[in-house]
C-alpha cells in the first residue's frame, strides 16, 4: 500500500468515526432492534443450527450492535464467544452467559469473566460476526486500526459477517495485503453477501 493509500485508510477511519458519533441516539437505537431482529436469518441463511458458535463482540461507544443481540443467539440456543484483547496477539475468546458476567476491559469495552478459550477457539466458530467501521462490496473492511481481526482471523473456515450501518455499506476501501475478506455484511436493512 503506498503512503497515499494508507493516508486515505486513515483520513476514511476519522470521517467514519466522526459520523457515527453524530448519529443521534433514537437512529441507534433503531439500528440495534433491527440488527438484533436480523441477526438469526443472517445465521440461518448460511445454515448453522442452534448449538453451533457463533463467535461476536459485544459493541462499544458509537458501535453497532448490543447486548439484545447477544441475547437473541444465546436464547435461540447458540453458543456465542466473546473478543478478550490480549495486547498486539491474536484476540482470545470466552463464553458469553449473560451481561452480569462481564467486565471492563481495555478500550472501554466490557469482556466475559469466563475462562479463556485460547485463540484458537475462534476456529471452533461456525459464523463470526466481526465490527468494522465499513466494509464495501468486495468484502474489504476498515476496522478501528489495531489489527486484532486481521491477526486473529486467518484460521477460520466460517463466514465472516461484518456489521455496520447500511451507509457503512460502500463501494469501495482501499485494501492492504493483509486484510482478510468478509463473506457478507448484516446492516439493519438485512444481509448482504458480497
Ligand atoms: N466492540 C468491539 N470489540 C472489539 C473490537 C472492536 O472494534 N469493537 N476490536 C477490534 O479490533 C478489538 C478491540 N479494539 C478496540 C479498539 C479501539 C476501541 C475504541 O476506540 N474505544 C473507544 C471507547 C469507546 C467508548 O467508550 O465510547 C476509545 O478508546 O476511545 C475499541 C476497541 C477487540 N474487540
Ligand atoms: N496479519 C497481521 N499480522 C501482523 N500485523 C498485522 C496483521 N494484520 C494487521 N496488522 C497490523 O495492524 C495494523 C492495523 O491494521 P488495520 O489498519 O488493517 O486494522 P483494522 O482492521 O482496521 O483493525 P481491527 O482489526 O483492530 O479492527 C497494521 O498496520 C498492521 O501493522
Amino acid at each position: 500500500m503506498t503512503s497515499d493509500q494508507l493516508e486515505r485508510k486513515t483520513a476514511e477511519r476519522g470521517r467514519l468515526l466522526a459520523a457515527r458519533r453524530a448519529v443521534p441516539a433514537a437512529e441507534r437505537a433503531a439500528d440495534a432492534a433491527a440488527l438484533a431482529a436480523g441477526v438469526l436469518d443472517a445465521v440461518a441463511r448460511f445454515d448453522i443450527a442452534p448449538g453451533g458458535t457463533v463467535c461476536a463482540y459485544l459493541a462499544v461507544g458509537a458501535e453497532p450492535g448490543s447486548i439484545a443481540l447477544l441475547d437473541v443467539l444465546r436464547s435461540a440456543g447458540y453458543r456465542v464467544l466473546l473478543p478478550i484483547v490480549v495486547g498486539a496477539a491474536p484476540l482470545d475468546w470466552a463464553a458469553y452467559t449473560g451481561e452480569h458476567a462481564l467486565r471492563p476491559g481495555p478500550h472501554g469495552l466490557r469482556e466475559p469473566t469466563g475462562e479463556p478459550l485460547g485463540p484458537l477457539a475462534l476456529a471452533s466458530a461456525a459464523l463470526v460476526l466481526v465490527p468494522a467501521l465499513a466494509v464495501d462490496r468486495r468484502g474489504t473492511r476498515i476496522g478501528k486500526g489495531g489489527g486484532h481481526y486481521d491477526r486473529s482471523l486467518p484460521v477460520v473456515d466460517a463466514p465472516l459477517v461484518a456489521v455496520v450501518r447500511d451507509v457503512e455499506l460502500v463501494d469501495d476501501l482501499p485494501v492492504e495485503p493483509h486484510d482478510v475478506r468478509m463473506t457478507a455484511v448484516l446492516t439493519p436493512s438485512g444481509l448482504h453477501v458480497v
